[in-house]
């Protein structure tokens, strides 16, 4: 029954204005026609056909991304696409490929570590793609550790020229995407050496295959590093692998941006945060081989990773809003699920603003913001990755049924900032336990395959593979473990500082009143009571405080702090973890202060921004209990409470699912298709198996017949 609405009933429910929150989801009335358009057009148009993806074998996939990057150039250039439309187009083409790390990376990390003459000279080659790029950072044996790279870098005063070699098999340069079978060149990191002297990790141009005919070039040897997770997924991207033998390029390709204006110099908190991961240098090399530490500050060369993390949160909303689509009922799994989507979107848009108030403030001088940013992007790209992707390395540690044990008192268990007794969240009387059921309701794509039942295990269901796509992304851009151990640096330094005149700012500022938040009582005396932004707002500003305090309390019983961070790191990963679904609740709770047009959409927003706070209640309530921030009887207030946000949010939920607009052909899922009719069309996408090419299989004669005919001892198998 073609064109007939099989969810028609379900929108009919809906109580709020869908196109008004259309527009809220893309963030704009321009935002959303751009996105509208561009992904229509990439949906009408066959070239981008992807229903057949996970059929292909590696060759044809990889064959047919070639062809879908180089029509989707075609379509940007015949219809003169802006950079904005470019970029969409490329998003709703949606299919992993070596464009991405060339506008993604390459790009930027000319823009960002390129001279002004760099940029003259490769950036208009980039833009035009008649050289593409790919960006070699991490090696064989090297990945979170970037101070561990071996490839060496090491300059010839006699001929101007640098030889970059690989020394060792570990060094070989290993996943950079696009590299294996299509990039001309690599922005390589290496260690620079300069008359016998080491001067850290820094960024170099090298050109990688002939221009003419794509061979390698002496001394390069580079492949694909083979089959990765899934099928059709990131299969389409040649991950590469790369060696150096002694290959030579001229000086001029070592990155070596400058400053415009005078350094100020590295506050001293940047140094901190920025020490553990920043460790890629810019520096400058005469031709008479004296090095020069750049005056570029090095926060200048974070800013590509900020770029790159923030975009990263604003894809975890997308990622996640297309599984949510593909649901059946049980909401209690699904709605927070769903909430997460809306809270992503918004926590995304919020750190574009971060990222663009960054940049304007670095090109002044002005650095005094940058660890702060540091913590957000590298904590909440952790923090919305792995809630999207997988069950992350926070499991649920308390069992519901623990609950009901007399949980301490706050002065029991929390002493102030100055006091030196022991408050560990892991010593509390019980060991951590693992409750499954809560646990699973941490993989959003995962448990909305499994929300499907059968069905979602099925690749045309799409959801197989949209986990197989964005599962990486909990490593690539920094592991997110390592990543919430970098916050949590910035946490230990921030309550270091507490007593001294450096006030906290920005996201952080909820410490100027620890002393308030160390002692405050929950006031939540009716479930309603839940519903107001300053009750859920304390007591997550509660949770992420002690839990702070107690780690920089037992981290001061260290004598060698490095030795302390290392013990108490999973006690670490877990304050940051409080801090940073702190950042995304009041994020939410502050978009809901502004003004929201439409018939009910900012009533469903609320309704939804409840739910994902209420839902992370519960399902730490093992921090907010043990903490002291609020009692098993405001826990089970907030569950009852939930469970009416659940009701609230049902009538809604196709609806709410219709607001993120996507086509089919984005959405790439029978099971989540518009229409609804989802029976006849998984009936029909079983036929186009190729192994129902043929009534009777290949191998039936070599191998089945001779088992009927009871003939396999003389069958050659
Ligand atoms: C799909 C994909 C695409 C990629 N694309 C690129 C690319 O274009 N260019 C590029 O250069 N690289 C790329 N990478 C590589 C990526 O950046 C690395 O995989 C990432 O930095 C992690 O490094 P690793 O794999 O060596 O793991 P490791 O860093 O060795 O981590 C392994 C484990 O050790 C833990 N661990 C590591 N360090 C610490 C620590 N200090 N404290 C506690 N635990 C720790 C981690 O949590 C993890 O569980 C890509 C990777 C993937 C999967």
């Amino acid at each position: 029954m073609e064109g007939v609405d099989h969810l028609a009933h379900e929108r009919n429910k809906s109580e709020f204005d869908v196109d008004a929150m259309k527009i809220v989801w893309a963030g704009s009335p321009h935002a959303f026609d751009v996105s509208d358009r561009i992904s229509k057009l990439v949906a009408s148009d066959p070239g981008f056909r992807k229903d057949n993806r996970s059929m292909l074998s590696r060759k044809e996939l990889f064959k047919n991304t070639l062809r879908k990057a180089a029509y989707a150039w075609k379509t940007i250039v015949d219809l003169h696409l802006s950079e904005e439309e470019a970029a969409k187009l490329r998003f709703y083409v949606d299919e992993p490929a070596f464009t991405d790390v060339h506008w993604g990376m390459f790009i930027p990390a000319i823009k960002g570590q390129g001279t002004e003459e760099q940029q003259q000279k490769w950036l208009p080659l980039a833009y035009k793609m008649q050289i593409i790029g790919t960006y070699a950072q991490t090696e064989l044996g090297h990945g979170s550790n970037v101070q561990g790279l071996e490839t060496t870098a090491t300059f010839d005063p006699q001929t101007d020229e640098f030889i970059i070699h690989s020394p060792t098999l570990t060094s070989s340069k290993w996943w950079p995407g696009g590299l294996g079978k299509v990039a001309t060149h690599a922005i390589a990191y290496a260690r620079l050496i300069v008359g016998g002297r080491e001067h850290g990790v820094t960024g170099f141009i090298v050109q990688l295959r002939s221009l003419e005919d794509h061979s390698p070039l002496p001394g390069i040897t580079v492949g694909d590093i083979g089959m990765k997770f899934g099928n059709g997924a990131y299969n389409a991207m040649d991950n590469g692998v790369l060696r150096f033998d002694h290959v030579r390029i001229p000086r001029n390709q070592m990155l070596m941006r400058c400053a415009q204006y005078t350094c100020l110099g590295m506050p001293s908190d940047a140094k901190l945060i920025l020490e553990p991961c920043i460790l890629i240098r810019v520096s400058q090399v005469t031709c008479e081989g004296k090095y020069k530490q750049s005056d570029v500050p090095r926060q200048l060369v974070y800013g590509a990773m900020l770029y790159v993390r923030q975009t990263i949160v604003a894809d975890a909303s997308s990622a996640l809003s297309r599984a949510v689509i593909d649901y059946k009922t049980q909401q209690s799994r699904l709605f927070p699920l769903l909430a997460s989507a809306y809270a992503f979107r918004f926590i995304g848009e919020w750190l574009k603003w971060l990222y663009a108030d960054v940049t304007q403030r670095l090109q002044t001088n002005d650095f005094s913001t940058l660890p702060e940013a540091h913590a957000c992007t590298a904590g909440l790209k952790s923090l919305t990755t792995t809630a999207t992707a997988v069950r992350g390395p926070y499991g649920i540690r308390w069992k519901k049924k623990r609950l009901g044990r007399r949980s301490l008192s706050s002065s029991e268990q929390i002493v102030s900032p100055s006091s030196s007794s022991r408050w560990s969240p892991l010593e509390e009387e019980s060991l951590p336990v693992e409750d499954k059921s809560l646990e699973e309701r941490l993989n959003g794509i995962e448990e909305c395959r499994k929300l499907c039942g059968g069905h979602g295990y099925l690749c045309s269901s799409g959801l197989p593979e949209l986990f197989a796509v964005y599962v990486p992304a909990c490593t690539y851009e920094g592991d997110n473990t390592v990543l919430l151990l970098q916050v949590a640096r910035f946490l230990m330094k921030t309550v270091s500082q507490l007593g001294s005149s450096k006030k906290p700012v920005g996201t952080i500022a909820y410490m100027t009143r620890v002393e308030h938040l160390m002692q405050c009582r929950c006031g939540v005396q009716r479930a309603e009571d839940w519903l107001k932004p300053s009750a859920l707002l304390e007591a997550f500003e509660a949770r992420a405080a002690r839990m702070s305090v107690a780690c920089a309390q037992n981290l001061s019983n260290f004598d060698n702090p490095e030795e302390g961070f290392a013990e108490l790191s999973a006690d670490l990963v877990e304050a940051a973890v409080a801090h940073c679904q702190l950042l995304v609740v009041s994020k939410f709770i502050e978009k809901l202060q502004q003004e929201i047009p439409g018939k009910g959409a900012k009533q469903q927003l609320e309704v939804l921004c409840n739910i994902y706070a209420l839902f992370l209640l519960h399902k730490h309530q093992g921090d907010f209990l043990s903490t002291g921030c609020i009692t098993s009887k405001h826990a089970a207030l907030a569950n009852d409470e939930l469970r009416s946000l659940y009701s609230q949010v049902r009538p809604n939920a196709i609806a709410l699912v219709d607001a993120f607009n996507y086509t089919d052909h984005y959405l790439g899922s029978i099971l989540g298709c518009y229409d609804g009719n989802v029976y006849p069309k998984l009936y029909e996408a079983a036929w186009k198996d190729p192994l129902n090419e043929s009534v009777v299989p290949d191998g039936y004669h070599q191998y089945i017949r001779p088992l009927l005919k009871q003939e396999i001892r003389t069958a050659r198998l």
